[in-house]
């Protein structure tokens, strides 16, 4: 049985340029409700803009061609993104989708606490909450990310790079979202640093519930971490299938060839338990 947290229906992006770049081609999918779906394919295969533009987050000289977004809400509403004004986008951006960019770790101001960065996010999307009810917040939020609440008065550089990148997710977290958009969330992080956040941000959706569309270059990595994987090519979407069928048995050529262009890939699956 489906339960589709977000349908995508022939979503198309033009880049306005001379010429003109055909970003993202007529992409259809739904992303269920709590499911982890990669986006892979080389460089330039329109992975962030689709990623961006289901979110309107695109800029000037993006042009969204075609398409429909619908956001199927928790509460039972249907929201076509599409229709929502300005300050609508904004809010139904922090409430129902959060993002986690690539070196957000880097964006956290480094002369404030981390717990005042945290305490913020309810401060101003939260505001019928007392000054206790956020602390306390912001604990459980520094906890649930394994960094641990009593950094609440830790600056980012007194944290690694692993624990600074929990912080943005604890961040993403905050205002419990129905859907996380994480673009190369740990690449600048080493390996083991980078499977421990992954294996918690699998957990976490269990818990919570969200989804996650987890954009990458490093098939293998998303390989472990994906319930479904979205191969692009050329701003079309050229096969989707599970992580098992892509990894055992993949359809398309370009897929095998992407496959094959890891090393890596020949051994063992790794140890991220979905
Ligand atoms: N501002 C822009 N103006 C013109 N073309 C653009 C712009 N941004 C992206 N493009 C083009 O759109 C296409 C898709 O780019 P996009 O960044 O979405 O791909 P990607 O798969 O996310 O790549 P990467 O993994 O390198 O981020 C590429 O051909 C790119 O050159």
């Amino acid at each position: 049985m489906t339960d589709p947290l977000l349908s995508i229906r022939d979503f198309s992006v033009v880049y306005d340029v001379d010429p003109p770049v055909a970003a993202v081609k007529n992409v259809t999918i739904d992303i269920e409700r709590g499911e982890i779906v990669g986006l892979a394919g080389e460089s330039g295969s329109g992975k962030t803009t689709l990623a961006y533009g289901i979110q309107r987050l695109l800029k000037p000289p993006a042009v969204i061609t075609s398409g429909d977004v619908v956001f199927h809400d928790a509460d039972g509403e249907d929201i076509d993104i599409n229709s929502l004004g300005v300050e609508e986008m904004r809010r139904f951006r922090w409430d129902k989708i959060s993002m986690v960019f690539q070196g957000a770790m880097n964006a956290l101001n480094p002369v404030t606490t981390i717990g005042a960065q945290l305490d913020d996010v309810f401060l101003i999307h939260r505001p019928e909450m007392n000054r206790t009810e956020r602390r306390a917040a912001v604990v459980d939020l520094l906890e649930i990310v394994k960094v641990g609440g009593a950094r609440i008065r830790s600056y980012p550089h007194e944290l690694s790079g692993g624990m600074r990148q929990r912080v943005m997710i604890a961040m993403a977290l905050a205002l419990r979202p129905q859907l996380m958009v994480m673009d190369e969330p740990t690449t600048a992080l080493d390996v083991l640093v980078q499977r421990e956040i992954l294996k918690q941000i699998s957990q976490l959706r269990h818990e919570f519930g969200f989804s996650v569309i987890f954009i990458t270059h490093d098939l293998p990595l998303l390989l472990e971490i994906s319930d479904r994987i979205a191969i692009m090519r050329e701003g079309a979407i050229v096969e989707l299938a599970t992580s098992e069928q892509i990894w055992s048995d993949p359809e398309h050529e370009y897929t095998r060839s992407l496959l094959s262009s890891f090393p890596r890939l020949t051994g063992e699956k790794g140890v991220v338990v979905r």
